[in-house]
């Protein structure tokens, strides 16, 4: 492999975009610092502005206001290809006259190159994506999955500094996305772009991603490692983006936050008012409680919130009744009434749980968060 490193920091100030002065603005005065050779998800819902951002980045769509830089270089004003900057899309949009080596070789043809070099060199960027072997064939020979690597194969093949991908696999199935998540992990050890890719999946996001953008309504809402953003969200609004199921209106009193769910201890190091306690629920198990356990056995089958103070034992311990179980794959979602609250957890199915079981619900100490209500 002989492709050289290539990578840019994109920096975003006060970007605005409005397609029209009757809709709402698409981007509202967005900030955002990409530092280089970095994956970065957009997450957010539908029409929160994702492709609005990675368009203007490209240069395909021109801001109402704000500047682009990448690199620490002013390219607002740049056409497309001017940027350094490819772009895959959620089809493949290859050249169907063209063979698969003839696709990745374009851009280099487009440049001056001549056929044999452009074409060693779209050899090298076939293997990159592992498709070497289908060089010679006919896009249209190729599965939707195939299709995509050699899209980006014709990306990585015009040398850019910053690859961006606007949900590049969501039509593909679960184990294709797999294998395109570990190509993205090859490409990155290869050539090392600043990637920015849009995805609805939470999933694809903490997969190919260490950092993750929220968007809502245009805003960016926040910035932050994976974990963070799914451990630490800024918001309630972006706790529900990512999924989250646990959210306690209530408020702060020396260090004790009380809601339908009980007191629980947080740190006295936040203010006391109103304030909203999250968890995932991934992060919180159940138990069936026992007769003679030491886990408030004596709890009434209505649900009684347990008293939580969380130092000793790292972890809060409430009570509850079981109202709901789901399966979700190799896991089980149970929902426990605790007081007046549903606690959403988790459990394995060979746990011996049933709706109506009296249960010990166990809440780590390092999952409680505090947003403001
Ligand atoms: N070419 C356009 N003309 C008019 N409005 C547009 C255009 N492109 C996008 N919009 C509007 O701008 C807003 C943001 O669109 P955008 O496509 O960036 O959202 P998104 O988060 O990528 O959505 P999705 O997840 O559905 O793809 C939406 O309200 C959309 O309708």
């Amino acid at each position: 492999m002989t492709a050289e490193l290539m990578t840019s920091a994109i920096t975003l100030t006060a970007v605005t975009k409005s397609y029209s002065t009757v809709a709402p603005a698409a981007l509202q005065d967005v900030n955002l610092d990409i530092l280089p050779g970095t994956s970065t998800a957009i997450v957010g819902p539908s029409g929160s502005g994702k492709s609005t951002i990675l368009r203007i980045i490209a240069g395909l769509e021109d801001a109402n206001g704000g500047r682009v830089r990448l690199a620490g270089r002013d390219v607002t004003d740049l056409l497309p290809e001017q940027r350094g900057i490819s772009m895959v899309f959620q089809r493949p949009l290859l050249f169907p006259h063209l063979t698969v080596l003839d696709n990745v070789a374009f851009a280099d043809r487009a440049a001056g190159l001549g056929r044999a070099q452009a074409r060693e060199r779209a050899r090298e960027h076939l293997d990159m994506v592992q498709m070497s072997t289908f060089a010679s064939r006919s896009p249209h020979s190729l599965s939707g999955g195939q299709q995509q690597r050699i899209a980006v194969a014709r990306a990585l093949a015009a040398k850019p500094s910053v690859l961006l991908l606007d949900e590049p696999f969501s039509a593909l199935d679960p184990g294709l996305k797999d294998e395109m998540h570990a190509m993205i992990a090859d490409i990155r050890a290869a050539v090392n772009p600043t990637i920015l890719f849009v995805t609805h999946d939470r999933d694809e996001a903490s997969a190919m991603a260490e950092r993750i953008v929220v968007l809502e309504n245009g805003q960016l809402l926040q910035h932050d490692t994976v974990d963070h953003v799914f451990h630490r969200p800024a918001s309630l609004a972006v706790a529900r983006l990512l999924g989250g199921k646990n959210a306690f209106a209530g408020v702060i009193e020396e260090g004790v936050h009380h809601s339908g769910l009980g007191p629980i201890a947080v740190t006295s190091e936040l203010p006391s008012g109103p304030a909203t306690l999250v968890f995932r629920h991934e992060a919180v198990t159940v138990a069936l409680q026992q007769s003679g356990n030491d886990v408030d056995a004596g709890a009434p089958a209505t649900g009684n919130a347990g008293v939580t103070v969380c130092q000793t034992s790292g972890a809060s311990q409430l009570s509850g009744v079981v109202t709901s179980i789901a399966r979700r794959g190799p896991r089980c979602e149970v929902v426990v009434r605790v007081g007046d609250a549903e606690v959403h957890t988790e459990a394995t199915p060979r746990q011996p749980i049933t709706v109506g079981n009296n249960v010990t619900v166990n809440l780590p100490c390092e999952a409680l968060w505090v947003v403001p209500e």
